[in-house]
């Protein structure tokens, strides 16, 4: 056994990670969205309405959709469910989110992710109005994340940063080492993260000595779409981590118990991360709807 070995399995067996939670903080959030969606339909007689535009059967996806409509039910939304089928063409997509755009009776507009393969996702993204972006995924979204100025989140790397921040991480400075660039995910993460004056290194699958770049990290967003993939041993002790996965049978992209022993704080799957995005998008459909009301009078 070497030295270093040695010494990490000494670490592993001293050192247990704290959770880092979301459930309560999503919670919260939803209340507060709730009490807000409630305030504007008594004093307006608006009800915000967040329209979910699915492409094809995934049955993964459908779940995560279902589970938009019924948080959103629960928290006074109304919603729009839009369901399309797999041989879906670009053209008929962007028609569709064009068509909701100009709804005023819809306020945000969520296009599941992925989409399949003969769809041009960006186009189609492109397609909603930056005003119901709710999700975070046009390009005006994305220069308002970059430049840290006011406007939607991707859900999850919103999610993520509001996770950091109660947990009170400090993020400038803080060596962030981000696994996965996805339009969703691992790209705006990054964003937000620098945006916050953290060093980001983004990471993808033609990245060289993957694990030695993790272990430099002060902070591990993982959001790569691989179960368990990264290992404790490529973990820095004291690492803070997070895991964005949501692969099948709710594993993370952390290997849970191995990243436990190393890191200082971790989020569970499920628990973590996911309980964020869906509140996030509530409350930005709750912010869209008020903007969009107020413009109107
Ligand atoms: N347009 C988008 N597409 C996708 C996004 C997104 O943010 N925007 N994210 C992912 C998956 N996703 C939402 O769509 C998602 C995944 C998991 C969860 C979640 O809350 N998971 C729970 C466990 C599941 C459960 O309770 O049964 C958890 O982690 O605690 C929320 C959202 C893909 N596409």
């Amino acid at each position: 056994m070497t030295t270093e070995t040695a010494a990490r399995e000494t670490i592993a067996r001293e050192t247990t990670a704290r959770l880092m939670i979301g459930t309560d903080l999503a919670a919260a959030m939803v209340e507060r969205a709730a009490a807000r969606a409630k305030v504007l339909q008594e004093t307006t007689g608006v009800q915000p309405c967040l329209a979910t535009v699915l492409v094809g059967d995934d049955p993964a996806s459908a779940t995560y959709v279902r589970m938009k409509q019924n948080r959103s039910k629960k928290a006074g939304i109304g919603s729009r469910s839009i369901v399309l089928p797999a041989e879906t063409t670009t053209e008929e997509l962007v028609a569709e989110l064009t068509k909701l755009s100009e709804d005023p009776e819809v306020h945000g507009i969520l296009l599941q992710h992925p989409v399949p393969a003969q769809i041009d996702e960006r186009a189609a993204f492109e397609a909603i109005a930056p005003g119901k972006d709710v999700d975070g995924v046009t390009m005006h979204s994305f220069a308002a994340m970059a430049f840290g100025e006011p406007g939607f989140r991707s859900c999850t790397p919103g999610g993520i940063l509001r996770l950091l921040e109660a947990y009170d991480v400090p993020l400038a400075g803080a060596h962030t080492v981000v696994i996965g660039r996805s339009p969703i995910l691992g790209k705006p993460a990054g964003m937000l993260l620098l945006a916050s004056n953290a060093t980001v290194t983004y990471t993808h699958s033609r990245t060289k000595d993957l694990a030695e770049l993790v272990r430099q990290a002060d902070i591990v967003v993982a959001a790569v779409g691989k179960p368990n993939f990264v290992r404790g041993s490529w973990l820095k002790p004291g690492a803070v981590v997070v895991d964005a996965g949501y692969n099948e049978g709710n594993v993370g992209d952390v290997h849970f118990e191995e990243a436990a022993q190393v890191a200082s704080l971790v989020t569970p799957v499920p628990g973590g991360v996911g309980p964020m995005t869906i509140a996030l998008l509530l409350e930005q459909t709750v912010d869209a709807a008020e903007a969009q009301t107020a413009a109107r009078r």
